[in-house]
This record gives structure tokens, sequence and C-alpha cells, in this order.
């Protein structure tokens, strides 16, 4: 035998050094198999442990007992489970339904297509000839969605799968697909079969003591209730002329009342485009303005006052105001910002809103003092300090550009594809929250005329529109 054109023998001699081969015995490899073998038997032993689990019992049960024992036990774990399904249907549907549903959705559904779909999207590794795929870990299913753990494969990132997710989709057949990290090494791909967005809500209920860290404003594409926290945030709204601006700031409105009524919550509204939309909840607004330019202007002037009277007196006795009927949060919400902001004529007050905004949105959250504003138009030339409102809500957009421009960078990559809501879906929208780059898909609740006019019959505050006092007056 030749080893770089040297015989075998002469390799010392040439300053090689070579090592006695060692052959491992026919038996030890027969062993090694069988162990991996046993290894991987006994891996998936316990991956279905659902199943296997059970099967173990009933076999030990049957060895102790013969007959009556596994039938004594199969019979008690029906009643059981009966009794689990009545008594909390949730919670079984989470913890049992889920599963099963998600285990028959990946025999008849993702096993399949899984090595197709990964080959078409670029997500299978050849190495030395031979293929990798990334490995699904787990599925959950809903009747509305199938929930997929995915093991990454070394070197793809949850970004690769987000941009095939469309691909993704058509595949299985879901109306849409997200990726999103679980945690380093997993994603967790999730594809929408049915939309429980499609049908409208309606006015939600009105709770009588609602909590501010999680007002309910609409349903989540999970079907599950959309919980908006208000207390230390500003939230903007953006969306095309008809996309159901009306029906989230209504929404918030109605989810208010209770606390407007109480006195904890003050509403100061803004309506620029003339009154059309806000004149009908005056009763329920502390202050109100639609007409005068000036009036608007010194309206919000007052509350950034108010912001830093109120900080003053805060400063260095807590973090976070708590709102009282003597204290309340105040809520100044604007229908369509863009008016005060770049279509209003007169630079002055143009320049004077954008003082008060910037106070407002910049230092208001501590003190209690939340911004909520509408717009229709997202440009950065249109609504300066976009940046400045933590919750976001993209309601359907002209152009796929605004969806990153309300959202924030990357957003329509992940899945938030507002310019694609058909117009027939009026209230559907995208929300950011700021502690979450994903976003969440939700329909708001649509409150009519006659669910207004209801809210303000019962909850407007008696004594009507307070007069605004400053810190001191209020004091005395
Ligand atoms: N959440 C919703 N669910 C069902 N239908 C809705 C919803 N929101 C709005 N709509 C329907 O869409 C119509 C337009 O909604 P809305 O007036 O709120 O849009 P907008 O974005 O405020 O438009 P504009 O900027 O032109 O005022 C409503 O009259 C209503 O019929």
């Amino acid at each position: 035998m030749k080893v770089n054109g040297y015989r075998a023998d002469d390799l010392a001699r040439v300053g090689l050094i070579t090592r006695e081969r060692w052959v491992m015995p026919l038996w030890m490899s027969i062993l090694g198999v069988c162990f991996r073998a046993l290894g991987r038997f006994l891996v998936w032993l316990v991956r279905r442990g659902l199943i296997t689990g059970p099967a173990l019992v009933l076999l030990l049960a049957y060895g102790k007992w013969d007959w009556p024992g596994p039938a004594a036990l199969l019979t008690g774990a029906v009643l059981f489970v009966i009794a689990w399904w009545l008594a909390h249907p949730a919670s079984f549907r989470r913890v049992v339904g889920a599963r099963l549903l998600g285990q028959w959705r990946l025999m008849v559904r993702y096993r399949r297509l899984w090595r197709p779909a990964m080959i078409g999207g670029q997500l299978a590794v050849v190495h030395d000839e031979k293929q990798y795929l990334p490995l699904i870990r787990r599925v959950r299913s809903t009747r509305w969605a199938d929930e997929l753990r995915v093991r990454l494969l070394y070197g793809q990132t949850p970004e690769r799968f987000a941009l095939v997710a469309e691909n993704l989709r058509h595949v299985f057949g879901a109306y849409r697909c997200t990726a999103r990290e679980l945690k380093p090494g997993v994603v967790t791909l999730r594809f929408y079969h049915r939309d429980p967005l499609e049908q409208p809500l309606g006015p939600l209920p009105i709770v009588d003591v609602p909590d501010l860290r999680r007002v309910e404003l609409g349903r989540t594409e999970d079907a599950v209730p959309f919980l908006l926290a208000l207390l230390g945030t500003h939230v903007l709204v953006a969306g095309a002329s008809g996309a159901g601006k009306g029906s989230v700031l209504w929404s918030l409105i109605r989810a208010l009342a209770p606390l407007v009524a109480h006195g904890s919550v003050e509403l100061w509204v803004i309506d620029p485009k003339g009154g059309m939309e806000m004149t009908f909840g005056k009763p329920l607004f502390a202050r109100y303005e639609d007409t005068d330019a000036e009036a608007m202007t010194e309206l919000l002037e007052e509350a950034a006052d108010r912001m830093q009277a109120r900080t003053q007196r805060l400063k260095g006795v807590t973090r976070q105001h708590t709102p009282t009927p003597g204290d309340p949060l105040i809520v100044v919400l604007v229908d369509e910002l863009a008016a005060l902001t770049a279509y209003l004529s007169d630079r002055k007050l143009r320049d004077r809103i954008k003082a008060a905004l910037s106070l407002l949105l910049s230092q208001g959250r501590a003190p209690g003092f939340l911004v909520v504003a509408a717009v229709q138009d997202p440009r950065k030339d249109v609504v300066p300090f976009r940046d400045l409102f933590p919750t976001r809500i993209a309601l359907r957009l002209t152009e796929a550009e605004q969806v990153d421009m309300v959202l924030g960078d990357g957003a329509r990559d992940r899945g938030a594809l507002c310019d694609r809501i058909p117009r027939a879906l009026p209230g559907v929208a995208y929300v950011r929250l700021d502690d979450d780059p994903d976003p969440v898909r939700v329909r708001f609740g649509y409150p009519d005329d006659d669910a207004i006019a209801e809210t303000c019959q019962l909850y407007a505050p008696h004594f009507g529109p307070r007069p605004i006092l400053n810190d001191e007056q209020e004091a005395a």
C-alpha cells in the first residue's frame, strides 16, 4: 500500500508518524447498533407519552389484577375525562383537546408534506450527501389554527422561516402563517386555517369595574379577548378611510365609560374633522372641541400644563400615577391627528400644538396622561412624533410601506399585512405592543349609534362636564 507516493513500510523513515489501526470486532458493532436502536425506541416512547404512558399503566394493571384491573382503570379515566370536560371545558380543550387534535393534524397534514415544504422553502440542508430537515417537536391545534414547535438546523434563524411563511402557508393550505422565535434554536410556526375575525363583533359588553391594565377591545385571531393595557402608554391608531378607526376609539371610550362615571377617568376629546365622529359622545367628555383651532390648541396646552403640575406633585412620591376620582387618568383623544399637525393652515397654532403634544407624549405616561390619536396618513411629516407612541394599531392601510411606518421596522416581514386587509373587514388590525416585536391580528368591537347613545345615557357623569381646575384649586 502507498501513502503520498511512499510505501507504508517506509513512512517512519520519511518522518510521517502513523498509528496502528484498531479494528472494532463485529460483536461490538452489532451491540452498538442495538443500543442505538434501543435508545431511539425509548425516545420514541417518551415522545408519545400520551399514548405509551397509559398503555404501560394498563399493562401493569393487567399483570396485577387481570382484566378487572384495566377495566376499572378505563372506566375511572372515562368518568374523570367527562367530569373535567363538563366542569372546565376551556382547560380541557387546552390540555387534552389541543394535544389530541395536534397529533391528528401532524399525522394527516404536516408529516406528509413537511419534506417537500422544507425543500421548496429552501429550509432543508444537504451535508455529506445526507439531507437534514428542521424537526417538528410538537403540535398543538385549535379549530382555528395549528401551532408547530420546530427545532432549527444549525445556521438557520427564525427570520429565515418568517421570510418563507407565505410559501409554507400555501403548502399547508392556511390563510396565514407566522413564524416567531420561542427560545434560541426553536421557532413557533402558526398556521391559521379558519378566520374567527371574519364575522363582525358588534359592541362588546361593558365591564362594571374595568381594569386599566387589561381593557377588552376586541378579539384576537386565536378567538380570545384582545386586552390592551392603558396605563403607562400612548396609543396610535392608523388606518385608511373606512378602515374602522372610529370603532377602535369608540370601543375604548365604551370600555372606559364606567370609570368616567366613577370620576377616575376623564376624556378630553378633539375631533378636528368638524365633530362628525365624536359629537355623539359629548355627555361623556370632560372637555370637547371640534371646530375652533385656537380652542383645540388651548385644550392640548392645558393638558400639558396639568401634566407638568401633576409631575411636580408626584415627584418623589410615586413613579406611576394611580387614577382616583379626585385625581383621574386623563385621556386626550384626537380623531385625525394630521388635521392638527399637518393640515392646519395657521403655522403658529400648528407649532403650539406640536409642542404641547410632544410634551404629553414624552412625559405624560407616568403622571397619568394618555394620548390616543387616530391618523389616516402615518408619514413622518404628517405625524412627526409617531415613535413616541408605545402602542400602535394599524388597520387597513393603502400602501405596504406604511405598515413599517406605523408598526415599526420589520413588522410587515413578521406578518402584519395591513395593506392586504380586505375592505370587507373593517375593524381588523395588527397591533404591536411595546414589549413584543410580533404583531397580533385582532378585530375590534363595533359600537353602532344605538350602542353609543346607550353608553352616554348610562354612564355620563350626572354633574356634566366638570370645570377644569388647576392643581391648587383642585386641592382646595
Ligand atoms: N370593528 C368593526 N366591525 C364591523 N364593521 C365596522 C367596524 N369598524 C367599522 N366598521 C364599518 O366600517 C364603516 C367605516 O368605519 P369608520 O367610520 O370607523 O372608519 P374610519 O376609519 O373612522 O373612516 P374615516 O377616516 O373615513 O372616518 C362603519 O360605518 C362600519 O359600517
